[in-house]
């Protein structure tokens, strides 16, 4: 059994940044944007009025009068040029006119047909926004996965397309003969599917695109076909026939199909029969089917395989462990790291974190009641609360 940290480089090893392509702004949010973007303008691109009110010359003081000359509007630039006692009446966003140093708001003067007085109590911000206040041509976005927030700075940047890493194709397959989806009638010794949709969202969550795979049976039939039918993606996860049972066949019927093992089982709980591996041009990592074990081995390891096809940064690509204290006393773990359902509570310098009382592998009440994952080291002896300890965010 290899660790955690070993098992995590070698499912590394086995994916690599994909293609760039271009896409429009408007489907760029999610994905990875590899290489800088360049803003071509400054923006805003001319001095402008960050009010409605009157523009005018030098530094007025209550009780002075200007001669309203011209009108600024957004998009409607006045080109006139403002000497001493003229106003131009001016919008917000409008292009500050030549001659002007000042925004007065239009609360703060009374209009009297072409004249404006300014009233005591004015406001004496300038309500200018400077050329290039917010970014100049040639400044750059940094590498980073496209938010929101992002989308509105690139528009504002006049970059149209984004060149941005092709999302990895994850296939998801669930196998074993007691599985029916979701809404079907099972029978007697039959239970409901439920791994690869938590698989399929946290994948699509970090970036991937998800083909979600018919059922294949416990036979090498069956998982020949529907391994045949990842054919095209670049990572395929299976879920359950990981371990050592007789209907446990996803690993001899991959190697049937060319796959070159990186390895099998690891040394953590949940998650033992873990499996990775290379077939044909796809990254393959079987999961176990206790759906925990699924679950906390597609954060653990397919999530990173994801964000390093995405090109992310080799740093920022697995879950980064968090300080948190133990809130009560745990006992040693054995060979194996334990990755343990957690909830957290608020602390004064850290969060607390309490470990669920059951930690079976099979529990999905616990894991959807789960905030957190409490890293227990292999071979860690035990903790009393209090005790500083590492946690992944759930
Ligand atoms: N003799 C041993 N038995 C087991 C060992 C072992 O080392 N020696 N390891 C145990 C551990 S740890 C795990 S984890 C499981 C993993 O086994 P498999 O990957 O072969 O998974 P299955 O046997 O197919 O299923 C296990 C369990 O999970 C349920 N399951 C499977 N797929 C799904 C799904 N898509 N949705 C919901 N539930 C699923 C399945 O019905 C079983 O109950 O092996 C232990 N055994
Ligand atoms: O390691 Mo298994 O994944 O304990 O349930």
């Amino acid at each position: 059994m290899i660790s955690v940290e070993e098992a995590l480089a070698q499912c590394l090893a086995l994916v690599a940044p994909l293609p760039v392509e271009p896409v429009p702004l408007a489907q760029a949010c999610g994905r990875y944007m590899p290489h800088p973007a360049t803003a071509t303008r400054d923006q805003p691109p001319f001095a402008a009025s960050a009010m409605d009110g009157y523009a005018v010359q030098g530094d007025p003081a209550a009780g002075d009068r200007f001669t309203v000359v011209g009108e600024a509007g957004a998009g409607h630039a006045w080109h006139g040029s403002l000497g001493p006692l003229q106003a131009a009446r001016i919008f917000t966003g409008a292009p500050l006119p030549a001659g002007a140093t000042r925004v007065i708001i239009q609360e703060d003067v009374t209009r009297d047909g072409d004249v404006i007085t300014v009233q005591p109590g004015a406001d004496t911000g300038s309500h200018i926004r400077p050329a290039g206040q917010d970014f100049r041509a040639g400044d750059t976005l940094s590498p980073r996965l496209l938010r929101p927030n992002d989308l509105a700075l690139l528009a504002s940047m006049n970059v149209p397309l984004v060149p941005v890493t092709r999302r990895p194709v994850v296939a998801i397959i669930a196998t074993g003969d007691e599985l029916v989806m979701p809404g079907e009638t099972p029978g007697p010794d039959q239970i409901i599917a439920s791994n690869s949709f938590t698989i399929k969202a946290l994948a699509e969550e970090a970036g991937a695109e998800v083909r979600l795979l018919p059922i294949a049976r416990d036979t090498v039939e069956a998982l020949t076909f529907v391994l045949g039918l990842a054919e095209g993606a670049d990572i395929i996860v299976t879920t359950g026939g990981a371990s050592v049972g007789d209907h446990d066949l996803v690993a001899q019927v991959a190697e049937s199909l060319g796959l070159q093992r990186a390895f099998w089982k690891i040394a953590m709980r949940p998650g033992k029969p873990l499996m990775a591996g290379r077939m044909g041009n796809a990254a393959l990592l079987g999961l176990p089917g206790n759906p925990v074990s699924s679950v906390v081995c597609a954060h653990l390891f397919l999530l990173p395989m994801i964000r390093a096809a995405l090109g992310l940064p080799a740093d920022s690509v697995a879950p980064e462990p968090r300080p948190a204290f133990l809130a009560q006393d745990v006992g040693p773990t054995g060979p194996r790291a334990h990755y343990m359902r957690a909830t957290l509570t608020q602390g004064e310098a850290l969060p607390l974190i309490t470990p669920a009382d059951r930690q079976d592998s099979s529990l999905l009440s616990v894991l959807s009641a789960a905030d957190a994952l409490l890293i227990r080291p292999a071979g860690d002896g035990p903790r009393r609360a209090g005790e500083r300890v590492g946690y992944l965010p759930l």
